[in-house]
């Protein structure tokens, strides 16, 4: 529907844009007199009788400029403004640009006449369908109609603007479109008729004086603000009567007493169509005519983004190409996605398992069914808004129920999903709950959530269902399309020699302007490899820490550890709003072991962060271990930028503590921080992240009476783990 009205719709706005200026043109213009609105008929047709020979018609027009039309003295016919308290004339008619011509020709008609018109008016009404189905996705993913204007997740530039602009616009869209539509009818006549017939009631005799205008009653209570145009009657005869064109009907005055002789009221189409030519045209109205000029600017955005978007999702789709079909594979993988990138996750696992030699047989939720030699079956799916399944996914409930599986299977659900939502992972919980009633199926593995497409929780699920299904599993990351404009130069400013655990601290400095914060991630990609290795970032000043581990055969630490300062090479800066510090609490606990100290580092060290009580934990080896981190933190203990500092050592035969005992030992801090809205940063190994979250579950639910998830979706438990 989009792509096929896109040109016309294209057309529609530009030339809309174009137009929206042409009442405010008109309403600059200085024919507009002060309070004539509410000066009375009686007082015009005075001031207009009084000074010119013979008055035809007055008009006052959408701009509340008061037309003329007159005889003067010369026995000429003029058309000008005048001021309607004196009929003095005051300016000319104003003539329509040549812009503002072509323009409403191509807004109404693409200068195609009768097809045209009704191209524009079909179109309208796509956009209107558009609008409304618009709406519903914003119920949808808002999670109710009371929630239209709760806020919004920002995960990709084009949906958020897509969904705040739409829904400040969706309104005045709606009326556009309608209004559009309606004004299209009216042209090819396809409203229902209306007619107005006068039946005079006039007993006057032929012989009455002319009484004073100043006496007509009827010219009395009509003001100016109420008529649209009055037609003067054309001779002194009794029956020739003024007609006026009001703003609800019509009425006719007799010229010699001022009696209304006959009176219609316009029908709702009538009214219908006035009001339509109003909202839809701006006339009059300099606000609403603005209104109408950001609407079109709003509707090109939303043609782009909705573009943008829908080119993403496709981009994101990987094609998995089976190499078994459905009834030959014993492994079975199903996605359900919106957006594609669950597919990448899919791939990985299909490759690690093909790379083991097993059969496996890749499909979307919606294709559900039978699967004759099937062993094992992997649900791998997101949640759109409120537990609501992706596209491909829908149909997937009532397949479960009326399909048939010849074997017993063994079935694990990965759901991928959002913290940021309040449903988290929802639907991957109600394929659980959809396949538990199955009794030919069993779980290999509980349900996992992965949070913000993680692959370093991807990993260490597909560890855990390796065990469970007795496969030695690996996975790879998929490959990010690298995009060298975002890349830049970093020189290297100072490191450390490679300490007792093999790591080393690197200071870089961006040779461009760049922003960015603690715990943002610097993508490198060593050797032009197409896999991004990321590190977590410390600021400190203007310049960037990263904490390393050289592995014996990494391919990035190593490439990491031959530099040496001075040196630079190319790197990319991610915004990770996931893992920021939070200066709205009043006190935030950072627990971290080996490298993953990094960001915290530069937390500690940021003087706007001195107001959130800091407390920082972290586990290593040996006593050798801090010591390359140890003047970062003495400097902000020294800066009172810290109040609480636990350190402990796993290899350390006299004090022998690993992080989560430490925070074990501290169960009354971390309980009283979750209590009062405090936030806990975790960063450092998937394996450390797994023990601290047990025992701050325990915490959670001895101390507080409370699920550690529900703090979790108040987002109060933030995680950089890999
Ligand atoms: C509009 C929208 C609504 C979402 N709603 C939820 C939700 O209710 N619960 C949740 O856990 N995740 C939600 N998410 C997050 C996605 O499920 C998550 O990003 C997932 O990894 C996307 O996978 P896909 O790219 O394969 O579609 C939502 C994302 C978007 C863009």
């Amino acid at each position: 529907m989009a792509i096929s009205s896109s040109i016309f719709m294209l057309l529609a706005s530009l030339t809309g844009i174009v137009l929206a200026f042409e009442p405010i043109s008109n309403q600059v213009k200085p024919y507009a007199v002060e309070e004539a609105q509410s000066l009375s008929v009686a007082q015009t047709i005075s001031a207009l009788q009084a000074r010119y020979d013979e008055v035809v018609s007055v008009e006052i027009d959408q701009n509340d400029f008061v037309q003329a039309s007159v005889f003067t003295d010369e026995g000429q016919n003029e058309d000008f403004y005048i001021n309607p308290f004196t009929a003095e004339k005051i300016g000319d008619i104003i003539e329509k640009d040549p812009i503002f011509k072509f323009a409403t020709n191509l807004h109404r008609s693409l200068f195609l006449k009768s097809t045209g018109r009704f191209i524009v008016g079909f179109v309208s009404f796509l956009l209107f369908l558009m609008a409304v189905t618009g709406v519903l996705l914003i119920v949808k993913r808002q999670g109710g109609v009371t929630k239209f204007f709760s806020k919004v997740v920002k995960e990709d530039f084009d949906q958020y603007y897509h969904i705040i602009i739409g829904r400040y616009t969706l309104i005045p869209i709606i009326i556009i479109t309608l209004t559009g539509v309606y004004l299209s009818l009216e042209k090819f006549s396809l409203l229902p008729e209306e007619k107005i017939s006068h039946q005079f009631n006039d007993d006057t005799p032929s012989d009455a004086t002319k009484l004073p205008l100043s006496d007509f009653d009827s010219f009395n209570t009509l003001t100016l603000s109420d008529v649209k145009r009055i037609e003067f009657p054309f001779s002194d005869a009794i029956e020739d009567y003024y007609f006026l064109k009001l703003k609800d009907g019509e009425i006719y005055v007799n010229q010699y007493n001022g009696n209304i002789v006959s009176q219609q009221d316009y029908g709702l189409v009538s009214k219908a169509s006035s009001l339509s030519m109003v909202l839809h045209t701006g006339q009059g109205s300099i606000s609403w005519s603005l209104v109408l000029l950001v609407t079109c600017f709003a509707i090109l955005f939303f043609m782009y983004s909705g573009f943008a978007m829908t080119v993403k999702g496709k981009k994101n789709k990987i094609k998995i190409k089976n190499k078994y079909n459905k009834d030959s594979a014993e492994y079975i993988l199903l996605i359900g996605s919106e957006m594609g990138s669950t597919f990448g996750f899919a791939k990985s696992l299909y490759n690690a398992l093909i790379a083991e030699g097993k059969s496996v047989f890749v499909s979307e939720l919606n294709q559900y069914t039978s699967y004759k030699n099937a062993q094992h079956l992997v649900v791998l799916t997101a949640t759109y808004g409120d537990g609501a399944p992706p596209t491909n996914a829908r149909n997937f409930e009532k397949l479960v129920k009326i399909t048939q599986q010849n074997n017993d299977l063994q079935y694990a659900i990965v759901g991928f999903g959002s913290l940021a939502y309040k449903g988290f992972c929802e639907f991957a919980i109600g394929v659980e709950r959809m396949l538990q009633v199955q009794t030919k199926f069993s779980p290999s593995l509980p349900l996992h959530k992965i949070n913000n497409q993680s692959f370093n929780e991807f990993k260490s699920w597909v560890n855990s269902w390796g065990k469970a299904v007795n496969l030695n599993l690996k996975v790879e990351e998929p490959e990010r399309q690298i995009n060298t404009k975002k890349m830049m130069p970093f020189r290297v400013v100072k490191r450390t020699d490679l300490n007792s655990d093999q790591s080393f601290i690197i200071e870089l400095q961006p040779t461009k302007k760049a922003t960015f914060v603690s715990g943002d991630l610097l993508s490198i990609y060593p050797k032009e490899e197409k896999v991004a290795r990321q590190y977590s970032i410390g600021k400190i000043g203007d310049n960037m820490v990263l904490s390393i581990k050289k592995h014996e055969f990494g391919v990035c630490s190593n490439y990491l550890n031959d530099l040496m300062v001075e040196d630079t090479f190319l790197a990319q800066i991610e915004e990770n709003t996931d893992f920021h510090f939070s200066n709205s609490a009043k006190e935030v606990v950072m627990i971290s072991n080996g490298t993953g100290i990094a960001p915290f580092i530069g937390m500690i060290n940021q003087e706007k962060n001195k107001a959130v009580k800091s407390y920082l934990f972290w586990g290593g080896r040996t006593n050798a271990s801090f010591k390359m981190y140890a003047p970062f933190v003495d400097k902000s203990f020294y800066a009172k930028r810290l109040s609480g500092l636990y350190v402990g050592f796993s290899k350390e035969e006299s004090q022998k503590r690993y992080v989560q005992d430490l925070i074990f030992e501290k169960a009354d801090l971390m309980a009283r921080v979750l209590k009062n809205g405090g936030v806990i940063m975790i960063c450092g190994s998937v394996a450390m992240e797994t023990e601290v979250m047990k025992v701050l579950e325990h915490i959670a639910v001895t101390k507080l009476n409370t699920f550690l998830s529900v703090f979790q979706a108040k987002n109060q438990i933030k995680t950089d783990c890999y």
